[in-house]
């Protein structure tokens, strides 16, 4: 369980007082269920990477309160988010693989930062979360060597090496072609599906998030506008981006109930927020 409560977030140039800076993220408030797959999307600017690195402890609010797995991140000393943070993976659009180590290399690297395992147990987790995600074959590659595809399986299984709880995916498939990003979407899904992970998606591609949440959440100018449930989030018809392209632009909420479609339509248009 994920849940903020009251969240806002200033970032200030040199020299600013206190009243001063931009506000990033405004009274943000959100619970998002364990288990659940769950989306941000907003303009450019609305604040979406900041409440991401919020979730993880890379930034800390300066007001309200940011709770992982009930845990408080905010006020944790440095050695307690360290250890928070196993618990929370973290995937981007660019995969930040590091280019002089190979694929195992590059997956056991969060297993030698915590310390605690031998080099063969980091290696045999390392081969574990590979075939996870189909990439066993590649142990002894470099990044270089794979495809845009290929990386960023790398950087879900790296990602996976701690067994964390909840995967943070700040666009993770925007650097990636039509056919690729399907491919992704299925680990996530195989993620979510199988090892009960909660996933948070931050994306600017609507149908991304129709595709792969249970739920959505709008952001505009550092607040969340809408959030979507699970039965809204089914009701949007595939594809039909406009509905959401309004709902970015919009302060007013969309009435979904009018545009949505029947049941049976919905069925005679294949439309279902899983297919790929
Ligand atoms: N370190 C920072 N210092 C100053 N301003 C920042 C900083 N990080 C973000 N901002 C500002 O805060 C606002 C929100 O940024 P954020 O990156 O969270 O938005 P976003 O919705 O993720 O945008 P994008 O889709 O373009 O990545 C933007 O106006 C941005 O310029």
């Amino acid at each position: 369980m994920i849940s903020l409560y009251g969240v806002s977030k200033r970032y200030y140039e040199r020299g600013e007082r206190a009243d001063q800076g931009f506000e990033a993220l405004s009274s943000v408030s959100l619970e998002i269920g364990q288990g659940k797959i769950h989306g941000i999307i907003g303009a450019s600017g609305a604040g979406k990477s900041t409440l991401l690195r919020l979730l993880n402890g890379l930034e800390k609010p300066d007001e309200g309160d940011v709770l992982v797995n009930g845990q408080n991140l905010t006020g944790m000393s440095e050695q307690h988010l360290r250890q928070a943070r196993q618990s929370i993976g973290m995937i981007f659009q660019h995969f930040n693989l590091v280019s002089n180590r190979t694929v195992i290399g590059n997956v056991c690297m969060p297993l030698e930062l915590a310390g605690g395992s031998s080099r063969a147990e980091r290696t045999a987790r390392g081969m574990e979360v590979l075939r996870f995600v189909g990439l066993e074959d590649k142990a002894k590659q470099y990044p270089a060597q794979l495809s845009g595809g290929q990386k960023q399986r790398v950087a879900i299984a790296r990602a996976l090496a701690s067994r964390p709880s909840v995967l943070l995916c700040d666009e993770p498939t925007s650097s990636l072609d039509p056919q690729t990003t399907s491919g992704i979407l299925d680990v996530l899904r195989h993620v979510n599906q199988t090892l009960g992970v909660t996933i948070v998606v931050v994306t600017h591609e609507m149908e991304v998030a129709r595709r792969l949440c249970h739920q959505i959440s709008v952001m505009k100018e550092g607040r969340i506008i809408r959030t979507l449930s699970e039965a809204e989030v089914s009701s949007i018809p595939e594809p039909q981006p406009d509905m959401l392209t309004s709902l970015l632009l919009h302060d007013s909420a969309v009435d979904m109930t009018d545009r949505n479609v029947s049941a049976s339509d919905h069925t005679e248009q294949g439309g279902h927020r899983h297919d790929t």
